[in-house]
């Protein structure tokens, strides 16, 4: 299936894992595809039973993870990263729901005051919420969602009971993940929780009203609670964006962190960078240079969003060498970007299309996925990789050609 579309999520009345995992099946995803996928990171382990409920009068689908084992470990930030790393997952499911855990462990973290790697997830690492993050991310993918913005989200007031001990509303997990997002009270209880919040802050790209789209489907989510006079429920609009005026946009904001360094193994650097990726990093990069007194050395660089700053240089400064970080806000212009599947001798790789105006001006096939498929076929990447670019072309995907799913601007 192409994988274009966009999904506008309504956090109106609250978000949680199960909620939009029960949006999305209503939306169309199928749940057999889904409930493999989970199988895929914890075989055996949890039955999803997607059930038709009603929320305050509106028909809603509402998702019980049902347990299939006693067995109901901790697992810590690398455990789960090694489990989803592990996994024969898409590409892209992989990706993202390892975003939704490094959020939630970078969250845990802050809120906690340890490192990330020492994070145990609990209440929100027990198997329900994996089958809840890979569930969400995997459904996605079935629905051939490329990109999701949300709205306002009402995160609720008062006091919640957890295994913290009694807590305020919003929960600190919930508090910090909705730095520089819109919310609001919107009722009583905890109508947003970390792993509802987490997904919305590490999958969409930003917080709008619904924005001009072709609404191809819509899919209602319940959680548990039946609150008379407000659904307790979230909605997924799912189609296709409709592309607007040009505009200048100022960019998204981003901090660059930099270090020179002279004095560190050589050895520790892959796991340094992977370890800034998993923990947020949008990119982690080094630059061979020539320090003061003619040493050779190195210049870490690592962009990131706003909000991962503190864990990232946390983390420099932790596994690195160094005595100083310097930090730079900017502001980073990103196009968006689709990712359509193509077929390719006896297997099918995503091509990454990147597009300004509803006009495409990137196309290139994954290529993580191209090595993937020519290991399992034996073949030459570079055999592999031009048949995925001629599939592509085949496909209309070229340049100055528009993106495939765009609705006009009528
Ligand atoms: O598991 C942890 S560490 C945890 C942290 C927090 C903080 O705000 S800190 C809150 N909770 C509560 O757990 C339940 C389940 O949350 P899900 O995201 O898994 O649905 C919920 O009440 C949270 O507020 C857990
Ligand atoms: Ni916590």
């Amino acid at each position: 299936m192409t994988s274009h579309r966009h999904v506008w999520v309504d956090a109106s009345a609250g978000v949680a894992g199960d909620m939009l995992l029960g949006a999305l099946l209503d939306a169309g995803a199928d749940p057999r595809a889904v409930q493999h996928a989970v199988d895929t990171v914890i075989p055996h382990a949890v039955r999803l039973n997607p059930t038709t409920v009603t929320r305050a009068g509106l028909r809603a689908v509402h998702v019980d993870v049902q347990p299939l084992t006693a067995d109901l470990p901790q697992r810590t930030w690398p455990a789960i990263h090694d489990l989803l790393f592990r996994s024969d997952l898409p590409e892209r499911v992989r990706e993202r729901a390892s975003a939704v855990f490094a959020r939630l462990a970078d969250t845990e973290a802050h809120v906690h005051g340890i490192p990330a790697d020492d994070v145990h997830f609990h209440e929100v690492g027990a198997l329900d919420s994996i089958a809840d993050i890979v569930g969400v991310c995997a459904a996605l993918e079935e629905l051939g969602v490329a990109t999701l913005s949300a709205g306002e989200v009402a995160v609720g007031s008062g006091r919640v009971h957890t295994a913290h001990g009694d807590l305020p509303v919003p929960v600190p997990a919930v508090a910090h993940l909705a730095q520089g997002w819109r919310v609001r009270a919107g009722g009583t209880g905890e109508l947003a929780t970390p792993t509802g919040m987490a997904t919305i802050r590490a999958l969409a790209d930003r917080c709008e009203d619904l924005p001009p789209m072709r609404i191809d489907t819509i899919g209602i989510g319940a959680g548990r609670r039946d609150t008379p006079g407000r659904a307790n429920v979230v909605r997924v609009l799912v189609g296709a964006p409709t592309p607007t005026a040009p505009s200048d946009s100022p960019g998204d904001p981003a901090v660059l962190l930099e270090a020179n360094i002279d004095d560190l193994d050589p050895r520790l650097w892959p796991e340094i960078l992977a370890a800034l990726l998993r923990d947020g990093a949008a990119d982690a990069w080094l630059v061979p240079i020539t320090m003061k007194k003619g040493r050779p050395a190195h210049t870490l660089s690592v962009l990131c969003h706003p909000d991962h700053t503190q864990t990232l240089r946390e983390r420099i400064f932790r596994d690195t060498s160094t005595l100083g970080v310097r930090e730079t806000g900017l502001r980073k212009h990103a196009l968006p970007r689709s990712f359509i599947d193509v077929e390719v001798a006896d297997g099918s790789v995503a091509i990454k299309v990147g597009h300004r105006r509803g006009v495409i001006v990137q196309v290139m096939p994954e290529f993580d996925q191209v090595a993937a498929l020519a290991r399992r076929l034996g073949r030459p990447e570079r055999q592999v990789l031009a048949e995925a670019s001629a599939a592509a072309a085949a496909a209309g995907l070229v340049i100055g050609a528009p993106v495939p799913g765009h609705a006009s601007p009528t």
